[in-house]
């Protein structure tokens, strides 16, 4: 089975947009959870102009599935991640000024720096996560730090499903067998949607978990957010 975890950044970004507590984070993702979806992600970006430090430590109390913190492992992320302890942390290499995750790790030239931030968290119980293209040699790279999974960025295969083109998950199904042969735990994520999740399912092996935002969030407001989530659940059995 995958599970289905989903980032409620966008969410907060609602909420931001007028200074109150309308939508309720914490509410919504209690929902989510009540509606079947089994984790929360959360992407906490340094400008804090969706999910603020704060939403972090209060989510922590609350969520019953997994809760997913993903971000770049600057101090400032890493000694919240420290403190909140979630069940899963996610590196994803992002700039500071970057719109949205826009690029995988280079597993090989951040090697180092890599097998440090996960060793630190995994000796506090927290599981990790790299978030890498879905290139071989990045896998391999991957497997020599010592974290437990990678997610795979999905844009491409996003992007390729919309234009028609089928074969750009063959990289995917690719990646997800080396992962597996290197015993690392498979997710992935970025703009999954309705539309293309259920392809990827069925092409992509040992898939642990998709974490699922933009695109739920947007389908929602015509389908809302219950049946949204069925739907997603559906796909992925
Ligand atoms: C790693 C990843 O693909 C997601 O976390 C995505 O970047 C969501 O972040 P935003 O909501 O800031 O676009
Ligand atoms: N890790 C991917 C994620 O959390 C959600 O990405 P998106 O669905 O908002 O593109």
């Amino acid at each position: 089975m995958t599970k289905l975890s989903v980032n409620v950044n966008k969410i907060a970004t609602l909420r931001n947009s007028r200074g109150g507590n309308v939508p309720d984070l914490l509410k919504t993702a209690k929902d989510i959870e009540d509606f079947g979806a089994q984790g929360i992600t959360i992407h906490p970006r340094p400008d804090e102009r969706h999910i603020r430090y704060q939403d972090a430590r209060d989510l922590k109390r609350i969520v019953k599935t997994e809760f997913n913190i993903e971000g770049n492992p600057i101090k400032k992320f890493m000694d919240l991640v420290l403190e909140v302890r979630p069940t899963q942390v996610t590196l994803v290499p992002d700039a500071i000024d970057a719109i949205t995750s826009n690029a995988g790790w280079d597993t090989i030239n951040n090697k180092s720096f890599l097998q440090e931030v996960i060793s630190t968290f995994q000796s506090n119980g927290i599981r990790t996560s790299i978030f890498v293209d879905a290139d071989i040699k990045m896998i391999e790279g991957a497997a020599q730090t010592g974290t437990d999974r990678v997610e795979l960025y999905t844009e491409s295969y996003a992007m390729e499903f919309a234009k028609g083109n089928k074969e750009g998950v063959k990289a995917f199904t690719d990646a997800a067998e080396a992962a597996h042969k290197l015993g690392l735990g498979l997710n992935a994520g970025h703009d999954l949607s309705l539309e293309n999740i259920k392809f990827f399912k069925e092409n992509v092996p040992h898939l642990l978990e998709v974490s699922i935002g933009h695109a739920l969030i947007c389908e929602s407001l015509y389908l809302g957010l219950e049946n949204v989530i069925n739907m997603y659940l559906n796909k992925l059995k």
